[in-house]
């Protein structure tokens, strides 16, 4: 038996309360009451209230400020469908890891795996977002044509070396075409042994990467490599950031039609192209149309091309749909989440009058070959030979005409390849000159010298040499730079890339060419920046020093625009010489003034020498100094006779026909037409007539008989009567209408 105890003590369990009837109600009404209560006891509009008067400033302002960031200008969506993928550019000087962000990103995204990056690749980013990865060339040019379609940026910077030339490059370019989204990437960190400079050069890289863009701009840092790849939670950060980006399209491209073509096909009939190699072809290009719609008969500008005319536009099916409007047929059917053509993604290619179905190799089953050919048709780890052959066939894109065409001599190459005994030449010569320079004896640093001058080094490289001597190590890499820097001095080519870091050298932002990891590097020193290059070997010294450069930076920050005249006077020396130019000599448009100035003082001098000259050629010479540059300025090739024309910004010119036109006093102009009629007459008259004053003779022009005629023409009564009538005519006339011309045209 079991016997129950109850204990007094224990505290029963209240009822539930009741969940609806009027009960129900009733508790609501009461519970709703004492919230109320305890509401108003919460927010006690005394205890928020502003002590301050200069907060209650700050907190309007910032809340007027956020209010008003919120709101945009509506745009206008004119885009009808599904959008078209926004274009992220991946950009980064060489060997940053562009290709390799890349096919993570389309890794990330398509879970599959991408052996090469060539051309555009289009991706499903989400249910609504497509994405297009585009790797920008090297190349300004590239860079140029980059910045004209990009949403979005990704500037990789590697952040073992630093900032390099062609990221500051690049966003001057962006400035210049309307500044898409632009964030960073920071590469190559693994590098880095030590966590505490690790983290001063990221603050360091941020820091600076916010003064070029804005402040708050955003960095990511990817922290090396995982099995070759970058980490996956690193790069799903990205691509998350990327996939929910707000994009706002620039409204000079949404007013344009542009599309970025991510393949093209060469449609010319083949029979033309036999004929002419040289035909114009007919190419058909494909891409996803952006901005507004594109007409039949424009003229389209293809970048690197020129302009050229369109046939037509046609629309085709989407390679790529949104997982939204795609229809799956089958089960089989697996979702299209990429379409990258040119770097041979893709199974099925839509073209104008053609389809074509890309099967892997796995998934056809070739025909066997003979028993009896077999032996030949063996090739290598069991390929047949036909199959090879029709691959190379396929693979071939250009005929051996064509190759041959292609194929050309260079005469003069603008960089001569350095041999290796050239280089060590180079290096063999550097050491003489260094111990010729630690040496007692001046007469051989003389010698030393004169080497110096035949190797191309000049003194401002001996003295950075005798500090360079100072340690073996800082020797050798002094010594690569200085092998970098000769070989530049040696070509043509090259020694421009000298004139632009001595150039350079003299803005805030300086350009630095050195040897890096086998290769010459651009690196981009912003004020009394310094190479960290020596990454492991780092000091508790070395950071105090960093901290205070870091400040240093900072100070130099504000002087940002400073770097960009290197860029513009590296772009004047690098203008190759026109060719026109070399024929016709320099055009003189540039130094109109200094020539103008030149031409003054010339005729400050000639003035006496005109006296003895013919009047004819004077005046030759008077139109040639005029325009004569003018023609050359313009185009040499065409003649232009500039010489008939008349400055009409010379004031006397304008006064002479100022009253020609309506508004002029017509009777003034005409009295003065007489005058000048007469003058005229008389200059004739005085052409020619002089009187020497040695010999006393008197010579009389030959067109003193005429003017002797004109005289007694005036004197003769029936012209003068004819003179006559017309003016009383004409005082008739203007009795009639006493209103002047002008009048006319106001009154009705
Ligand atoms: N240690 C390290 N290596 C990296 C990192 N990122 C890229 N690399 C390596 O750098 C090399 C160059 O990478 P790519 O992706 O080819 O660079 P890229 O910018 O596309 O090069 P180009 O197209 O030639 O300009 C590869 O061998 C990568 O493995 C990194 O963060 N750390």
């Amino acid at each position: 038996m079991a016997a129950v105890s109850g204990n007094p003590d224990q505290s029963h369990k209240s009822h539930r309360s009741r969940q609806a009837g009027p009960s129900a109600k009733k508790k609501g009404k009461s519970d709703k009451k004492k919230r109320d209560v305890s509401e108003e006891k919460k927010h006690n509009p005394k205890a928020f209230a502003f002590n301050s008067s200069a907060k209650a400033k700050r907190l309007q302002s910032r809340a007027s400020e956020k209010e008003q960031r919120r709101l945009h200008v509506p745009t206008i969506d004119r885009s009808i469908g599904e959008p078209a993928p926004y274009v992220v550019v991946v950009h980064g000087p060489p060997k940053v890891g562009k290709s390799l962000l890349i096919k993570s990103l389309v890794k990330h995204y398509t879970k599959h795996n991408l052996t090469e990056v060539r051309g555009p690749l289009t991706i499903v980013s989400g249910k609504q977002r497509r994405l297009q990865f585009v790797e920008c060339p090297n190349d300004i040019n590239g860079m140029i044509d980059a910045a004209k379609f990009a949403d979005v940026a990704l500037l990789l910077i590697d952040g073992s070396y630093g900032f390099e030339m062609e990221t500051f490059e690049f966003l001057n370019i962006l400035q210049v075409h309307g500044f898409p989204k632009v964030m960073g990437v920071l590469t190559h960190l693994d590098k880095f042994k030590d966590v505490k400079k690790l983290k001063k050069t990221k603050q360091r890289l941020k820091h600076r990467f916010w003064t070029e863009i804005y402040d708050g701009a955003k960095l990511f840092y990817l922290s090396g490599l995982l099995h070759g790849k970058y980490p996956k939670r690193e790069v799903h950060n990205l691509a998350r950031f990327i996939s929910v980006m707000k994009f706002h399209p620039l409204s000079w491209r949404a007013s344009h039609p542009y599309l970025l073509v991510d393949r093209f096909e060469d449609v010319t009939p083949p029979e033309r192209v036999h004929m002419n190699n040289k035909c114009d072809r007919n190419i058909t290009l494909y891409g996803y149309l952006r901005g507004c719609n594109m007409k039949k008969g424009t003229k389209v500008h293809i970048a690197g091309v020129g302009d050229c005319n369109l046939a037509g536009v046609t629309s085709l099916a989407d390679p790529c749909p949104l997982p939204s409007v795609a229809k799956k047929k089958g089960l089989r059917d697996k979702e299209k989440l990429f379409y990258a053509p040119m770097s041979g993604l893709g199974d099925l290619l839509y073209d104008k009058d053609a389809v074509y179905i890309n099967i892997n190799d796995h998934l056809v089953q070739f025909s066997k070959v003979d028993d009896e050919n077999e032996g030949v048709a063996q090739k290598g780890k069991n390929h047949d030979v036909g199959e090879v052959l029709v691959k190379s066939l396929q693979n071939t894109k250009y005929s051996i005409d064509e190759k041959l065409e292609k194929s050309f001599i260079t005469l003069f190459s603008r960089k001569p390849p350095i041999s290796s005994e050239a280089k060590s030449d180079a290096k063999g010569a550097y050491k003489e000159d260094v111990e010729h320079m630690n040496g007692p004896e001046t007469s051989e640093k003389d010698e030393s010298g004169e080497e110096n001058e035949a190797n191309g080094f000049d003194e401002e490289n001996d003295a950075e040499k005798l500090d360079d001597s100072e340690s073996p190590e800082q020797d050798k890499a002094g010594e690569k730079d200085r092998i970098a820097e000769n070989e530049a001095n040696d070509s043509d080519g090259e020694s421009d890339d000298a004139r632009e870091q001595q150039t350079s050298l003299k803005s805030d932002l300086k350009e630095q060419i050195e040897f890096h990891n086998g290769r010459l590097r651009r690196k981009a020193v912003s004020g009394s920046d310094v190479d960290h290059s020596d990454l492991k070997s780092s000091s508790s010294s070395e950071f105090s020093a960093e901290d205070e450069e870091y400040r240093n930076t900072e100070d130099d920050m504000g002087n940002t625009s400073k770097w960009k005249e290197s860029l513009v006077e590296r772009t004047v020396s690098r203008q190759g010489t026109n060719l026109m130019q070399l024929v016709y000599g320099k055009s003189a448009s540039k130094s109109t003034t200094s020539n103008d100035k030149v031409k003054d003082s010339e005729d400050e001098q000639s003035e006496d020498d005109d006296f003895f000259k013919p009047k004819g050629e004077g005046n030759k010479k008077m139109s040639e100094g005029l325009d004569g540059d003018n023609v050359n300025a313009e185009d040499c090739s065409k003649f232009a006779n500039h010489a008939k024309l008349k400055n009409w910004k010379d004031e006397v010119l304008i006064e002479s026909i100022r009253d020609r036109f309506v508004t002029g006093d017509w009777s003034k102009a005409a009295r003065r037409g007489q005058a000048s009629d007469a003058n005229s007459e008389d200059d004739d008259v005085g052409y020619g007539e002089f009187e020497d004053l040695e010999t006393g003779e008197k010579y009389e022009s030959p067109h003193m008989g005429n003017a002797n005629d004109a005289l007694e023409k005036k004197d003769d009564p029936a012209i003068e009567e004819r003179r006559l009538k017309k003016l009383a005519l004409r005082a008739k006339f203007d009795s009639q209408y006493p209103f002047s011309i002008l009048s006319l045209y106001i009154m009705p």
